[in-house]
């Protein structure tokens, strides 16, 4: 099998087929998709929500796992990423929430011009849209995004305690400025209620373009470099397997690696790219030495925090649903043939992207101040430069001194869900209880780590990740101050309400309104959530970036990254809605430079 295109892009997920669908709009670039999963765009597993999980334990999932993480206790946590057409955006838990502006010009001032809010908010607005009687028609992509309808009194519940604490409580999520309580988007279709991903809303329609070729179940094994005939370094071929044959595709113009942030680093390595004094260890030859590769591997961490509540009508919860009883089961097939119900889409039912309101006082700016001080020294950092600490630095401690800026995202949902050491979801409570669980997501951490081949060969494992989770006290100590925000949100009306007083809780017998015991929770039950970015991070190289504000990788100039791997400080939100930003943005960046040439 080998064929000559113009552009062969690596990965046909998230971020890979939407660039595909823009590029060839132009009917006269020829491109080619190289994803290493199957074709399931048929299959209801990806399209139906309620089947959505079923897809965790199959090939469809990459399902790898870190490496024993120090700051928690040495427990080993899944990294799981969609390997199927369409990628993450096939399995996923399909909250759409787009970044902030503040974030996005953090972003572009460590030296990206191009990248801006008012640069990049309009890409973002054409991957999605949404109707919405609150907000109108938002969004001018291919995306279909709704907000799942109130069924139960629980998201008015947390809109008026909220209310109560003194947080804004509807603000709109696609504003690019908002803190408070919102509305979860979902990348589901409004009235089909079926998932709206890379594949379907993407792919689809450009599927019978002559211009487009997707191979699947052929896993890329490396690049092939060669010289240009200017002599500089040049990509000339893709190396993939499929079937058990290895064989060579050529790339006419360019490769665009889109595989993900776990997996596009180890293509490079695997080809050559990255710091040379690890590849020559593991006898790969040295085509681009640049020691960032791979590093900064970022990614939220969460908590989860269930109570008790009374039974009571308007107050569902899903814990029926969750312990599988058969009653539960038929009532929410019936919801389902209406397009409602509980498998219909996240069910979360009620968010809040929330800032620290002890640190934005004066007295609490200086405590913040000591905190930084005090961490500084012992924060481990791994490769990335000063100049890169200081900026990722500086913008969180912007973020947590501002009454307006979140630096967690809490969702609720209501029945039990708590997790094993593993991060796999712990089993439910006999008995016919009734809880809503809170969950707390650390939006903006400083701990970062790395990712790294530790074999020459694609198809072995071969990968040693390490998010180094917690490693940046700082972290610890944001999460644990959240809890205790929670706690208090837990005591105000018309929430407190609803909770029993001295009902089970999970986690039990602890004091979480004390910062020590809050601490200990965390580190003994922070999880990583599936939000991997930065480790080919956009920035100037000399600052620790691997691609440039064009997305080409430094050192090659046919050689470019669209996905979130690019990503150099992590968004505070759900990663899914930047990864479709990032294939719109690059897709004009492309077209522009295919016009300049
Ligand atoms: C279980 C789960 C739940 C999530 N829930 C949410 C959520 O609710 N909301 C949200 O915003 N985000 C969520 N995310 C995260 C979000 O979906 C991802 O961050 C995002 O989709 C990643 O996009 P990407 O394009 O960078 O990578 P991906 O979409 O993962 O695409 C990478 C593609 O490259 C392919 N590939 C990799 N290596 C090779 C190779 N060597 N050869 C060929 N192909 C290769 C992969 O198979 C994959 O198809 C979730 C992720 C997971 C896994």
């Amino acid at each position: 099998m080998s064929a000559d295109f113009d552009f062969v892009i690596v990965g046909g997920g998230t971020a890979g087929l939407s660039l595909a669908a823009r590029l060839t709009e132009d009917p006269n670039v020829q491109v080619l998709v190289i994803e290493a999963g199957e074709d399931l765009t048929a299959d209801p597993r990806v399209d139906m929500p309620a089947l959505s999980q079923s897809l965790v334990n199959t090939a469809s999932n990459w399902d790898l796992k870190t490496v024993p993480q120090l700051y928690l206790g040495n427990r080993q946590l899944h990294v799981y990423g969609g390997r199927v057409l369409g990628g993450s955006s096939a399995i996923n838990h399909f909250i759409f929430t787009p970044p902030v502006q503040t974030y996005v010009n953090a972003w572009a001032n460590l030296g990206n011009p191009g990248w801006d809010w008012s640069s990049f908010s309009p890409s973002m607005e054409n991957a999605y849209h949404i109707k919405d009687t609150q907000w109108g028609s938002l969004g001018a992509g291919p995306l279909h995004v709704s907000f799942a309808s109130e069924e139960t009194k629980w998201p008015a519940v947390w809109r008026d305690t909220l209310a109560n604490r003194g947080f804004p409580v509807s603000m709109n999520p696609f504003s690019g400025q908002i803190y408070g309580g919102f509305r979860d988007p979902e990348s589901v279709h409004p009235t089909t209620k079926l998932r709206s991903y890379a594949a379907s809303a993407y792919l689809e329609p450009a599927r019978s373009r002559p211009n487009l070729t997707i191979w699947t179940n052929a896993l890329v094994d490396k690049i092939i470099f060669g010289q240009s005939s200017d002599g500089e370094l040049s990509v000339t071929a893709v190396q993939f397997t499929k079937g058990g044959t290895t064989s060579t595709v050529k790339a006419g113009m360019e490769v665009i690696l889109c595989a993900g942030t776990i997996q596009t680093p180890k293509i490079l390595e695997l080809s050559g790219v990255g710091n040379a004094e690890m590849l020559h260890s593991l006898s790969v030859d040295v085509f681009i030495d640049n020691p960032y590769v791979g590093e900064n591997l970022q990614n939220h961490v969460y908590l989860s925090l269930s109570n008790e509540v009374f039974k009571e009508e308007g107050f569902e919860t899903l814990d029926g649903l969750l312990q599988q009883d058969p009653a539960a089961i038929a009532a929410a097939q019936e919801a389902l043939a209406k397009g409602k119900g509980p498998l219909t889409g996240a069910n979360t039912s009620g968010s809040a992207q929330m800032p620290l309101p002890c640190f934005s006082s004066d007295e609490g700016k200086r405590e913040l101040d000591q905190l930084f001080e005090k961490f500084r020294a012992n924060a481990v950092t791994g490769k990335a430069t000063t100049t890169f600490i200081n900026a990722h630095e500086s913008f969180v401690y912007s973020v947590l001194s501002s009454p307006t800026e979140a630096s967690a995202v809490y969702s609720t949902f209501p029945g039990f869900m708590a997790f094993d050491d593993n991060g796999d979801q712990a089993p439910h409570p006999s008995g016919d209880d009734r809880y809503l669980t809170f969950a707390i997501s650390l939006a903006h951490p400083l701990s970062r780590g790395s990712t790294h081949i530790t074999s020459p060969s694609a198809s072995s494992p071969g990968l040693e990740i390490d998010p180094r989770y917690l490693s940046h006290p700082m972290d610890v100590e944001v999460l644990a101050r959240h809890i205790q925000e929670l706690e208090m949100i837990k005591k105000t009306k018309p929430l407190a309400e609803r909770l029993i007083p001295d009902g089970k809780r999970a986690p039990g017998g602890v004091d979480l309104s004390d910062l020590e015991q809050a601490r200990a929770y965390v580190r003994r039950a922070c999880n990583g959530a599936y939000h991997f970015t930065g480790t080919c991070s956009q920035m100037p190289r000399e600052i620790g970036g691997v691609v440039d504000e064009r997305l080409r990788v430094y050192g090659c100039k046919n050689l470019r990254v669209c996905d979130l791997s690019i990503v150099p400080i992590i968004p505070r939100c759900n990663t899914q809605a930047l990864a479709y930003g990032i294939a719109e943005h690059g897709a004009k960046i492309i077209k522009s430079d295919l016009v300049g040439n």
